[in-house]
């Protein structure tokens, strides 16, 4: 096997002249030797030297770390009941994708091996603009108030005095809001830890509101299923891959596309009609819950395949940018606050990050779209900037109008209530196997074990009555009096 994740492998002689980055040829002695010279006249030192001063942009607030790939969508199914978005209307449509996964609380030099929630957004390049899906490997979220995520960053991230990922923050979050534990419990059972990343199922979550040619209405959830099966690391295991190999996942996507061993996913939707949604209430948008499969199975859409590595990492994948609000015609998105916050965040966020146009940027850029805004200037890249387009509207010149349509769908609207998810964690836990129920103990006493006491009480409270099993087991584990 060609384990290909170098990516310099071309000896065949310089691809041409040095130069500085306004085109002068750089001479041997100024690129080789400084000294004894005067740097100020070595253009190729100064021009160098200011640049890399430079290089570090702000990381992304979370999802730090990760690693993109390229390749394609195609639709395998006819879906055209459900959507009249043009990249889902054909069986056999093939759309270009950006994919990048990611470790949810990880900063960018992290190590990558580590039981956490992961990304796994989508980008399709449609012919109507880009539509993105950023997911997780986790069915269901945290939390469905966006009033948390300020407070969830800063829990679980490094502890602003020792600058230490802090378990105490983390088990004071939990036990303050345990609604969250139907995410959390999914992370310390086997799920924590995929395989890779070309074992990693994708959960977009929110149940997405979606119109047909018809403008009939219906709700969907997306997943992607890794056709090479969803595979996890046991934790032993995991901690001997980090310190053997700390970029492994990066390492095991970028060696098998090298080697033209293509990863892929087959995308199914969960479908839910008008009448199902009212009969279901608001709950179906809870995205702290799973919607049964045995209640609305799933039906296959396609397949997404990843066939290109980045050539170059920065450019292509650091600088990607992913936003719930990058929708198609009659993709309206989710009704819920998480959705509405995410809106927000994901452009706000890229604006201080990547500047304001990043959408200029090669990799954001809707490239199947000859694009026409009324934004202009800013930091680069502002391309031909519209060129001598007029730069308000309305004009009465030749400036892009909008186009005429019927009123605009709308998105329903949903009354949400506090999050009632206790349910649904005590089915998963009551559904684990016995080994697996062990595994969860472990991870949960390994993660308690150095936390405060009145904590780890609370903790083993909550897990108690979820599951007596687990509670006792926690309790057991952590060499506390009290059992149950
Ligand atoms: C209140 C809720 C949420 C807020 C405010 C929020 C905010 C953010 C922000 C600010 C980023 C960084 C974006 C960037 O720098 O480009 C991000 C990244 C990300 N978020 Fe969220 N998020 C929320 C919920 C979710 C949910 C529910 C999911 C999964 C369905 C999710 C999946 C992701 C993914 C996959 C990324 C990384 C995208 C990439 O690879 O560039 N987030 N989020």
């Amino acid at each position: 096997m060609n384990n290909r994740d170098e990516a310099f492998v071309n000896f065949q002689g310089p691809v041409g002249v040095l130069t500085t980055s306004a085109g002068a040829p750089v001479p041997y002695t100024d690129a080789t030797n400084t000294l004894n010279a005067q740097l100020i006249y070595n253009t190729f030192f100064m021009d160098s030297i200011t640049s890399v001063n430079r290089e570090r942009i702000p990381e992304r607030v979370n999802h730090g770390k990760g690693a993109g790939a390229f390749g394609y969508f195609q639709v395998t199914r006819n879906v055209s009941h459900i959507f009249k978005a043009d990249f889902l209307k054909k069986v056999g449509t093939k759309t270009p994708v950006a994919v990048r996964f990611s470790q949810a609380l990880s900063d960018r030099g992290s190590p990558e091996v580590t039981r956490e929630g992961r990304g796994f957004a989508v980008k399709f390049y449609t012919k109507e603009g880009n539509f993105d899906l950023p997911g997780n490997s986790i069915p269901v979220y945290f939390y469905k108030d966006p009033i948390y995520f300020n407070r969830f960053l800063h829990a679980l991230k490094r502890n602003p005095a020792t600058n230490l990922i802090d378990p105490h923050t983390l088990w004071d979050l939990i036990t303050l809001a345990p609604e969250t534990l139907n995410n959390f419990l999914r992370v310390f059972s086997d799920a924590g830890i995929p395989t890779s990343y070309r074992n990693m199922p994708g959960y977009p979550i929110h149940t997405h509101q979606v119109e047909n040619k018809n403008g009939e209405c219906n709700f969907v959830r997306f997943h992607f299923l890794p056709d090479g099966g969803i595979k996890y690391l046991m934790s032993e295991e995991a901690r001997n891959l980090n310190v053997m190999d700390p970029d492994y996942m990066t390492r095991d996507l970028y060696r098998a596309i090298g080697n033209g061993d293509f990863p892929s996913w087959t995308l199914h939707i969960q479908i839910l009609s008008e009448a199902d949604v009212k009969k279901a209430g608001p709950k179906v948008f809870d995205v702290t819950r799973i919607i049964p499969l045995k209640e609305h199975p799933l039906h296959e859409v396609g397949k997404l395949v990843l066939d290109r590595n980045p050539k170059n990492y920065f450019a292509e994948v650091e600088q990607l940018a992913f936003s719930p609000s990058n929708l198609v015609p009659g993709m309206l998105g989710s009704p819920d606050k998480i959705y509405e916050g995410r809106k927000l965040a994901y452009r706000d966020t890229q604006c201080y990050r990547l500047g304001k146009n990043f959408n200029k940027m090669t990799v954001n850029c809707p490239f199947r779209v000859r694009t026409f805004t009324y934004n202009r200037d800013g930091v680069s890249p502002v391309r031909d900037n519209e060129e001598d387009i007029p730069n308000y509207y309305p004009n009465s010149f030749h400036g892009p109008v909008p186009y005429m349509t019927k009123p605009r769908s709308s998105l329903i609207k949903i009354i949400e209530t506090q999050p009632d998810n206790f349910d649904q964690i005590q089915e998963f836990v009551n559904e684990l196997k016995t080994d697996e129920k062990s595994r969860l103990i472990e991870n949960l006493v390994y993660s308690l074990q150095t936390v405060f006491e009145p904590l780890q009480r609370k903790a083993v409270d909550i897990f108690t009555s979820i599951n007596v099993d687990l509670g006792n087991g926690v309790a057991n584990g952590l060499n506390m009096t009290k059992c149950y």
